[in-house]
């Protein structure tokens, strides 16, 4: 995405003085710098860089300081509470009930540390910033505890660490529970986790969500296999039976067969791959190696993502997008059929910018800068010699596409990444008026022509882009996707009659298969039955992880939508690179003492299969209870009070599940109620949740981790800090600070259960 930053003579000429500009400059900045030659000690440097922004002229030149000072300090942490809505409120609780006060006031060394503040455009309050340095945070014990709670809410998925501005755009996305979904570029996954909670709400569950689930679906897409992975890590920790993930190339994304026809997306993120720019602040390598190549080099991939995305979606559907000169292409290759929506009252209290309607384009590596085509074209010799895009430049009739109905989001505003959003609205069919691309019909024949000569294989899109739209061809372009079904490593060439065609195949792909189980399996019955699931229970839509779902006795079952099983039913998953889909509900267990039970519920899967769970195979506890399974792996029924204990008593060995009703007990307080399996054994019981879970309920119920690992890990803490004292106490050995380098280690324990998202917690 291109900003416009301050250039660094004009900062020389200022002597460094910050102004606080237009853009406001909300609050404390993370870091401050007290002088000119602090900007310029630091490896923020880029004149290159600066030269090209500050010829856009984007910025008020009374706010340029602010904006490069902020460029080169680090970004605040700021997160956003995710879950289900009763969960994000909850801990909205806890944070402003339990931490807050104790974070209020703190000093460090005699200077004030600022609480964490709610973002003030951030919905319902549940975006978060806190500007306090990773040292502060690491020696204060008040601080130290509340990043301990993050990390942990973090792991089990209830809190999501992201750059402030990436929150936007799934917010003007709209997404409503009924939708299908498409995040195009989706890895690591900070946004997809927000469709997702929108697409799950507080009732997913059973015969409501039969109801009304059944054309729900998020698709997570992104093109390296690796990067994919990390988007079904994220969905382990919002399971969803709505949820599928793919690893296809965006631009070549194939049109998904849902009997009888194409199914259109009503909601499309294109999150596409980009220079970085915005996100100067976070990824310092950026200043070494920008150049203006960057951002040009991307710009075929980038239309030709939105060019898909726009023959994906129904008609009334949406695509929220990012970077400009994309956009002014994408919007004349569909004259009358999308519309840019006005998101300038969205989100209140976010500072923004209209977006422009001019820019200027390095020409070559020497920033040149060119503000039009055709200025480009009078510095060649000989035009068919153009090697950049035509659709790099503002079209003539950028006055007509509306792009101040974009928002442009600077650094120095409020104190954030730099960030562009766009909002696509597929105009309803019935409404369309169609009428031919001024600056498609404008291009000279011979510039066409050099355009055409300087796109390669794989550009043919774009080069359609820049072709005449007749008015008869529109509905082709608009019309659901073409159904070709793609493997890694194939690329789409437009035959000789603009048809698509695959150019090469290859690519390997070695999923196992998704196989749903028929009705009557045996393996489901059996599982169902052990477990004493309600006869009415959908067991079609469960599916397991191999190619025989009758002969080979599956150890894990899983569970999705209809929707997402007519998808996997009438496409090659090979094809769609399927990487996962649905949710664990039940797995093996092969316990001696099971009382018949071969399977037992999955936490995953709860909300799924409660609405067909009998009441006599719920137990209920309080808070006390669930003390007691969290401070020990196998509590003895012994080690419960009478009433429970009678419950265990009525009940067989084998799995459960088990509610803890909401309240109070010694300063413990559950805010809902909590539903977790559970096993019964012939002597004792466990709480049939991971690690993480476990840790993370603690933190938000008692404070600290009570578990046996926890307390483990208190304990090898303990021994490493007193270690540290001996070593600071009898040598010093070299340079090495050793309780830094002790410390360091602590904080690589966290970065293992943080995110990998955006980074982790302890940033
Ligand atoms: C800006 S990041 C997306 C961030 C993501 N939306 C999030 O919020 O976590 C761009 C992503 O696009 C992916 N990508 C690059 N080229 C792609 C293509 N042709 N098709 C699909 N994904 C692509 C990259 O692997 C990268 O994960």
């Amino acid at each position: 995405m291109c900003l416009g930053y301050l250039s660094r003579i004009q900062c020389i000429k200022q002597g460094g003085q910050r102004g606080r500009g237009r853009g406001g400059g909300r609050g404390p900045r993370s870091q401050v710098f007290h002088s000119r030659e602090d900007l310029f000690t630091t490896n923020r440097i880029n004149s290159k860089f600066e030269t090209y922004y500050k010829a856009q002229d984007m910025i008020p030149e009374d706010e340029w300081i602010d904006f490069l000072t902020t460029l080169k300090e680090p970004l605040p942490t700021t997160f956003r509470l995710t879950g289900s809505r009763t969960t994000a409120r909850d801990l909205n609780g806890v944070i402003q009930e339990t931490y807050i006060p104790h974070l209020t006031n703190q000093t460090w060394e005699g200077n004030p540390i600022p609480p964490p503040t709610q973002l003030p455009w951030y919905p319902d309050g549940l975006g978060w910033q806190l500007k306090v340095h990773k040292q502060i945070v690491r020696k204060s014990p008040e601080f130290k505890k509340f990043q301990n709670f993050l990390v942990y809410e973090t792991e089990v998925g209830n809190i999501s660490r992201q750059e402030a501005v990436s929150m936007i755009p799934p917010l003007v996305l709209d997404v409503e529970s009924h939708h299908a979904v498409l995040d195009m570029c989706a890895a690591p996954g900070s946004k997809y986790s927000l469709h997702s909670c929108t697409l799950d709400g507080t009732a997913s569950g059973g015969a409501a969500f039969q109801r009304r689930g059944a054309h729900r679906i998020v698709i997570a897409n992104d093109n390296d296999y690796k990067r994919s992975h990390m988007l079904v890590h994220q969905s382990a920790r919002l399971p969803s039976p709505n949820l599928m993930v793919t690893n296809l190339d965006a631009s070549l994304f194939p049109g998904i067969r849902v009997p009888p026809s194409i199914m259109p997306f009503d909601r499309i993120l294109c999150d596409v791959p980009c220079s970085g720019d915005g996100t100067l602040r976070k990824n310092i390598a950026i200043w070494k190696s920008w150049g203006p190549q960057n951002a040009n080099g991307l710009h075929s991939l980038q239309v030709r993502i939105l060019l898909r995305a726009m023959s994906l979606l129904g008609s009334n559907g949406r695509i929220v997008y990012s970077t400009v000169p994309v956009l002014a292409t994408a919007l004349n290759s569909h004259p009358g059929r999308f519309v840019l929506e006005d998101v300038s009252t969205r989100l209140p209290g976010l500072l923004r910018r209209p977006g422009l309607k001019s820019w200027k384009v390095a020409i070559d590596k020497n920033i040149t800068l060119a503000s039009s085509w055709s200025s480009y074209l009078s510095t060649l010799t000989d035009p068919g010699e153009a090697k950049l895009s035509r659709s790099l430049f503002p079209p003539d009739n950028a006055n007509e596409l509306n792009l101040e109905r974009c928002m442009r989001i600077y650094p120095h505003m409020q104190d954030t990444g730099g960030f562009f959003v766009a909002v696509l609205v597929r105009v309803k069919d019935h409404d369309v008026v169609t009428r031919e691309s001024s600056t498609s019909s404008s291009l000279s024949q011979t510039a066409r022509d050099a355009e055409a000569k300087k796109l390669k294989v794989g550009d043919d899109a774009l080069e359609d882009t820049l072709a005449p739209t007749p008015d008869e061809e529109l509905d082709d372009i608009v019309a659901p996707a073409p159904d070709i079904n793609l493997s890694m490593g194939d690329t789409i060439v437009m035959g000789e009659h603009g048809e698509e065609k695959l150019a090469t195949t290859g690519g390997v792909f070695n999923e196992t298969p998704y196989t749903y189980l028929a009705s009557g399996n045996r393996h489901a019955k059996a599982c169902l039955e052990s477990l004493r699931v309600n006869a009415d229970f959908p067991s079609t839509l469960l599916f397991v992880r191999n190619p025989d779902g009758e002969n080979i006795t599956p150890r894990v079952i899983y569970f999705s939508n209809p929707l997402v099983r007519e998808i996997v039913l009438h496409n090659d998953f090979n094809k769609l690179r399927l990487i996962n889909c649905g949710v664990k509900v039940f797995t093996r267990q092969d316990s001696t003492t099971s009382g018949g039970n071969t399977y037992r519920f999955v936490d995953d899967g709860i909300e799924s299969v409660l609405p067909y769970v009998p009441p006599e195979s719920i137990l209920t506890a309080g808070i006390k209870e669930l003390k007691i399974m969290l401070e020990s792996y196998y509590p003895l029924s012994e080690a419960f009070d009478e009433g429970f204990r009678e419950q265990i008593k009525q009940r067989a060995p084998g799995s459960y599940l088990i509610r803890f009703e909401a309240g109070e007990w010694e300063g413990a307080s559950l805010r809902n109620p909590l539903l977790l399996p559970f096993w019964i054994s012939s002597k004792s019981t466990s709480l049939m949740t991971d690690k993480q879970t476990k840790s993370a309920l603690c933190l938000r119920l008692f404070g600290e981790d009570i578990t046996p690992f926890g307390k483990e890990n208190r304990q090898k803490k303990e021994a490493m800090q007193a270690q540290v004292k001996d070593i600071e106490t009898t040598a010093v050995v070299g340079d090495l600070d050793v309780a830094e380098k002790l410390n360091d280690g602590e904080d690589d324990l966290e970065v293992k259960v943080a995110l990998e998202g955006e980074g982790d917690i302890s940033d």
